[in-house]
């Protein structure tokens, strides 16, 4: 069976039978006129061993955040994917063909005549290919109805407890029946984003993500009109302060050396006392149980409330919402905050963007809670969700205005906010907002009519990954005198994830997930596959095997998506099957484990996927399965990434790795902490993956969302 075969497989389902319950690390050269200084409390963290392994991976592998060369071969395999570029440059594991799709080849096993038995009549030919959905059926739909408004569309609303289930009451109002439901197109053009390898063809044949993202959200589509209201999140205080305990790795974060480069650097702070915030921001850091800060908190809170611009980087889930957070809000309680819902237009002083609803979500409701008490009101607007609903959250007021791009663009096209009074931008994944897929959209916004220039305003980029291509871009941004944080290895992954990779070829990597999953039990993980079918396919398979799975991948509904998460996030569905959609930035409480049934293409992609375990101290397992038959061009760059990150690095991978040695490739970073560093010193002697500056940045990759 072909690629093509096996996308009409999973395209053409029906649904099976079976229906699934479903630190002191001050800032060490002081303060002032100081460049490129650096902090470590303990030099431990830096010493390693020197092994043999260590002496041929020195000796063989750059610091690589590319997995690799490959074998060209391979790369008419891959759907769509020729012309996008990222695939085989620098920052990339590869370009992976779709050889895992042939695993079903022959297979005709019980769960195929179960998954084909169904009559669904909608997963026909072109229609598949328009990405129109065959999906079926309504989860957890309340019907509330929509409010009157002038925005009001006249289709029926639905709400599912989803995106907004808190950590602890999580899922109250999570919506019932939740039969894995699979389905194949992107329904009606909604979910939101497109996939590289994931086929995306607009009604008018264009794929162009931000003219799918405009048609469809400001209802000029042809298609039906996006009606989803969001839930409104749990209002009570139990609920905004719900959090998760740091774990036992929390102190460590102490060792981690941090860099800060650029002029006047002010002092890090090595307490919230000495951030000197108001008595509410204090109080309610305090409810959030944060009485420690982590390094990126220590060093960006000064150098934000010193209003310079920055670049920050730091490891996955250390903190860094928090870190732009705390003192946008000091300084807007500092400063007084316009916004009335008495006001005709809305003109907010902080935009904060990211890439994914979810994530923009999250932001929001961290926004919500420091800002708890006070007049600062902060708002989220994200695509997939009725225009009308995110226009009427803002007319009530908007100091803080959280946005996915497609979406924000569309509310300023509609001048539904003024830009004049904006203070702050912040760009949560800042290396994927200015990557090929975003990028675009953020030069957009920063040159819209009423933007202050980047002189009168205040910018802020924060990632755990930062390739120094993207750094230059990000030069457009900001001031020339931003200062740029580097805590620990920028791009490395979290030294609380234990990575595992284990030898699984395509024909087997099914069972073995199952093996793995029913081994781990009830424990939380998510699984992450390279396409949104794959994705469909594999939850459907897992509920099959009695495993209670739900999905999130950008041709889910938003409702759909919402309702995954929110039932992932309770324990309802302890195992998520997700595309790249769901690698960055979700803070999701109890994730013990990330397992990557296919490897993703990029060395940064793989370090957030996995960092969706191991969190703010917590340990965490992650376990990615290698194909010896696909992935050898991703041997050579895993080894640097497990090596940086101190983990394992098993004899089999290292032998792969050293028979696809690929010159300029040399010279692991073992010890070096900082492997890809403020590209304003100059092309670093340890430049990313040996590969030269002067390759594309990261371009669209396999999943472009808004
Ligand atoms: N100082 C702190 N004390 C206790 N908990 C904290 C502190 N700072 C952040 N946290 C918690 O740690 C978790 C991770 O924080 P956050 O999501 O901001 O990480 P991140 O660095 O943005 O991760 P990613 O790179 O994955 O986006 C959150 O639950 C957050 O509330």
């Amino acid at each position: 069976m072909g690629d093509e075969d096996w996308e009409a497989e999973i395209i053409k389902p029906h649904m099976s039978s079976y229906v699934p319950v479903f630190e002191k690390d001050r800032y060490s050269s002081g303060a002032h006129g100081d460049t490129f200084n650096r902090t470590l409390a303990s030099l431990s963290e830096m010493d390693d061993g020197y092994s043999r392994r260590d002496h041929f991976m020195r000796s063989r592998f750059a610091s690589g955040r590319s997995l690799g060369n490959r074998d060209p071969g391979e790369s008419n395999k891959r759907e769509n994917t020729s012309t996008m570029g990222d695939f085989g440059v620098g920052r990339s594991f590869g370009n992976r063909g779709f050889s895992n799709n042939k695993f079903e080849e022959g297979d005709s096993c019980g769960f195929w005549r179960g998954y084909q038995d169904g009559n669904d009549s909608e997963a026909s030919g072109s229609f598949r290919r328009s990405g129109r959905g065959s999906y079926r059926g309504c989860r957890g739909g309340f019907g509330l109805g929509s409010p009157n408004s002038k925005y009001e569309q006249d289709e029926g609303t639905q709400r599912s407890g989803g995106i907004f289930g808190s950590r602890r009451s999580a899922l109250s109002g999570v919506g019932k029946g939740d039969a894995y439901q699979s389905r194949s197109g992107s329904g009606s053009g909604r979910g939101g984003y497109k996939g590289l390898n994931e086929e995306v063809i607009t009604a008018s044949g264009k794929n162009s993500w931000k003219s799918e993202a405009e048609r469809r959200e400001s209802g000029d589509t042809q298609g039906p009109k996006v009606t989803y209201i969001p839930p409104p999140p749990p209002e009570d205080e139990d609920s905004i302060f719900a959090h998760y305990q740091t774990g036992i790795n929390f102190d460590k974060y102490d060792t981690i050396l941090v860099e800060v480069s650029g002029h006047d650097v002010p002092p890090a702070i090595l307490t919230f006392e000495e951030a000197n915030l108001c008595q509410t921001l204090n109080s309610n850091i305090a409810k959030a149980g944060y009485t420690k800060l982590t390094p990126v908190q220590k060093y960006s809170i000064p150098i934000v409330l010193g209003g310079r611009d920055l670049m920050a980087c730091a490891q996955t889930g250390s903190g860094k919402t928090a870190a732009f957070l705390l003192p946008i809000l000091a300084h807007m309680m500092r400063d007084g905050v316009t916004a009335s819902r008495f006001k005709e237009l809305q003109e907010p002083e902080c935009i904060i963007v990211a890439p994914t609803r979810e994530l923009i979500s999250q932001i929001y409701l961290e926004a919500r809670k420091f800002s708890f008490g006070t007049c600062v009101r902060a708002v989220v607007i994200y695509g997939g969700t009725q225009l009308g609903h995110s226009i009427r959250q803002i007319v009530q007021g908007c100091n803080i205005l959280c946005a996915t791009p497609g979406r924000l663009m569309d509310i300023i096209g509609k001048e539904k906010i003024g830009l004049r009074q904006v203070k702050y931008i912040v760009l949560d994944e800042a290396d994927r907002m200015l990557d090929m897929g975003f990028g675009p959209e953020m030069k957009k916004l920063i040159s819209c009519p009423g933007m202050p220039s980047k002189e009168q305003r205040q910018t802020l980029m924060f990632s755990a990954t930062f390739p120094e291509e993207i750094q230059r871009l990000a030069g457009e941004f900001l001031k020339s005198n931003y200062l740029f944080v580097a805590v620990g290895q920028v791009g490395g992954a979290c030294r609380d994830v234990q990575q595992t990779i284990l030898q699984v070829g395509q024909y087997s990597k099914r069972e073995k997930l199952v093996e793995i999953l029913r081994n781990i039990g009830d424990e939380r993980t998510m699984v992450f596959v390279e396409t949104k079918k794959k994705a469909d396919f594999i939850a459907t398979f897992l509920c099959q095997e009695k495993i209670s799975t739900t999905s999130i991948h950008g041709d889910r509904e938003q409702r759909e998506r919402e309702q995954a998460l929110g039932d992932f996030r309770c324990g309802k569905c302890p195992v998520l099957v997700a595309t790249s959609v769901a690698a960055r930035g979700l803070d999701i409480e109890n994730v013990q484990h990330v397992i990557n049934f296919d490897l993703p293409s990029t060395t940064d992609e793989y370090v957030h996927r996995i960092g969706r375990t191991g969190r703010c101290g917590n340990t965490g397992r992650a376990i990615s399965f290698f194909d010896t038959e696909s992935d050898n061009h991703l041997a050579q760059p895993l080894v640097k990434v497990l090596s940086d990150a101190q983990q394992d690095v098993p004899a089999w991978l290292e032998e792969i790795a050293f028979s696809m040695y690929v010159p300029g490739f040399s010279g692991s970073t073992r010890g070096n902490v900082f492997v890809s560093i403020d590209t304003r010193k100059g092309k670093s002697s340890l430049n990313a993956a040996g590969f030269s500056s002067s390759q594309a940045p990261n371009p669209v990759d396999d999943e472009s969302w808004d």
